[in-house]
């Protein structure tokens, strides 16, 4: 497999080294919270077990080919079941088993993942947000319980798309909060490629800073800012200008690598290997790109009007620089060098971001169509469709100059830009449905976020985005830190850090 898929959850969380590993990810008393809290599937089963049990372990293969349906980069349907396993005759999970009742083994229980972070279980309870899984003796008899619950049709079968019953999401409106996890994987996925393909140069290396300043200030995932922070701090030990201006490249340059994969700019998880709004319905089609545009969208709608230059000349250089796709990267140069006056408002950034992607939605239409190259449940279209903003089209369908156009409101498809890809996208932890109680439990601190950079986390690098110019106090903090590293390269870091807070807070 490749390295990014060999980082998966699985992997990274149980630490196995193994060609195949189990589907089902172990869990136990240090990890059982934070991987229900992180995961981004909608239901969780866990499976409560003891390893000296026999019919436990004759059930393994049986659980096994469920989780093989819902777990990994390999799973036929991805991000809506975790299925995971405690071992209760480890001594370190007696405080777990007993939180959740356990009274046999195997037993199974059922919920959002969550409840299970944040709560436990009773058999007499009238009320709970987890259920006892009463029929999972097989594992045909577990998916079907599981089809019942969901109104699924899974089959035991199923591969990795070949799913015909995946659903487009081009109309719905509230599908794009899913679309928080793509950010993430697109992000940690770009970084990786940048990683193997060793394309931190002398010449790209300023470009990379810059992205990643915006990163820290306006990506839409808190871990991932976070994780930018890190990396941008620590940036000019990985990859020092000396070593990237001389022969001895390579090798220091797999130095900076084997350094980096001690930073992980999404968190551990991520990649995960797989993708939940940008999945497509065939193996070669949606993905990473898909999820390069959401987080470019995201951005331009996080930004302040006094930073709209820098972030477009930020993402311009980030796809001229990092964009491997040469023939993306071509046309996308072409549309940023079209522009002729300096963005002076966030709104025109957005818009002429909006603009470009439909413009290459456009190209694409004619060209996938020839070569029949398209995602059948994901054809390109102009975008925003009246079904997600009616009042973006000033006359939706009419033709225009006999082409069939359309004529935009540019003030009502930022309105809707900003609502879309500011506040929906990252709502998905305060969705009622996915949250019973609608309350903070949590989940919501791990991806929180703002249309602005005014509301982030506290921590020296992402408290720097309080400032009112971002771009620029980061800048300074970084050179700072540059500066001063021969000496201190700690100490220094931190007494810059504490100045800030202190003047931010
Ligand atoms: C910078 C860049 C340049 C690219 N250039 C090329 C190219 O030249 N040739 C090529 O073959 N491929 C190019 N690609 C890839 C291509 O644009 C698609 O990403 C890919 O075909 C997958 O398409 P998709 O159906 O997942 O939707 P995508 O076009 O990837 O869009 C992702 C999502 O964004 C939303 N969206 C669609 N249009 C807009 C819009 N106008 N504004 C805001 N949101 C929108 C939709 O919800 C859509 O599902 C480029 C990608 C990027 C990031």
């Amino acid at each position: 497999s490749s390295p990014i898929r060999s980082r998966s959850l699985l992997r990274t969380i149980t630490g196995e080294n193994v060609d195949f590993p189990d589907a089902a990810v172990d869990l136990n008393e240090t990890n059982f919270e934070s991987v229900l809290r992180d995961s981004p599937a909608s239901f969780a089963i866990v499976e409560f077990f003891a390893h000296w049990c026999p019919a436990c372990r004759n059930y393994k293969p049986q659980y096994e080919k469920v989780a093989r349906l819902f777990n990994g980069p390999n799973a036929a349907h991805p991000g809506i079941v975790l299925m995971a396993r405690v071992d209760c005759a480890s001594k370190i999970n007696s405080k777990l088993c007993d939180r959740f009742s356990v009274s046999h083994y195997p037993m199974l229980l059922w919920g959002h993942p969550s409840k299970f972070a944040s709560g436990g279980w009773q058999p007499k309870q009238d009320k709970s947000d987890i259920v006892l899984i009463d029929n999972g003796r097989t594992a045909d008899h577990l998916l079907n319980w599981i089809n019942k619950q969901l109104g699924s049709s899974f089959n035991l079968d199923d591969q990795k798309y070949e799913n015909k019953a995946l659903q487009s999401n081009v109309t719905d409106p509230e599908q794009i909060a899913r679309a928080i996890y793509d950010v993430e994987e697109a992000t940690s996925t770009a970084f990786d490629i940048i990683i193997e393909h060793k394309m931190i140069k002398l010449e790209t290396r300023g470009s990379l800073v810059r992205f990643l300043q915006l990163l820290v200030a306006h990506h839409p995932s808190k871990r991932c800012r976070k994780g930018s922070a890190d990396i941008l701090m620590n940036f000019d030990d990985l990859f020092p200008t000396d070593i990237l201006s001389t022969n001895r490249q390579d090798s220091e340059n797999d130095n900076g690598k084997a350094l980096l994969n001690n930073f992980h700019i999404c968190g551990k998880d991520v990649p995960r290997g797989y993708w939940m709004f940008c999945r497509g319905s065939r193996n070669d089609t949606r993905g990473f790109s898909c999820g390069l545009w959401v987080l470019l969208h995201s951005l331009s709608v996080r930004i302040d009007d006094g930073e709209s230059q820098q972030a477009f000349t930020a993402v311009c250089d980030f796809i001229h620089n990092f964009f491997i796709c040469e023939e993306c990267r071509v046309h996308f140069d072409e549309m940023c060098s079209s522009v002729s006056r300096p963005f002076n408002k966030s709104r025109d950034f957005a818009v002429w971001l909006w603009s470009a992607h439909n413009q290459v939605n456009e190209r694409l239409k004619k060209e996938e169509a020839s070569a029949g190259t398209e995602d059948p449940k994901f054809p390109k279209i102009m975008w925003p469709p009246n079904q997600l903003c009616a009042s973006c089209s000033v006359s939706t369908g009419k033709k225009i100059n006999t082409t069939n156009q359309t004529e935009w409101n540019e003030d009502e498809v930022f309105k809707f830009l900003a609502s879309y890809y500011g506040t929906t996208l990252a709502n998905v932890y305060k969705d009622k449905n996915l949250l019973a109680d609608g309350g903070n439990d949590g989940r919501s601190e791990v991806l929180s976020t703002s249309t602005s950079a005014i509301v982030v986390p506290v921590g020296a690098a992402l408290a720097i985005a309080l400032a009112s110019c971002a771009f620029a106090v980061l800048a300074w903090v970084w050179r700072l830190r540059q500066k001063n590293r021969k000496y201190s390269y700690r100490h220094s870091l931190k007494r810059a850090e504490e100045k800030l807070e202190v003047r931010l807070f």
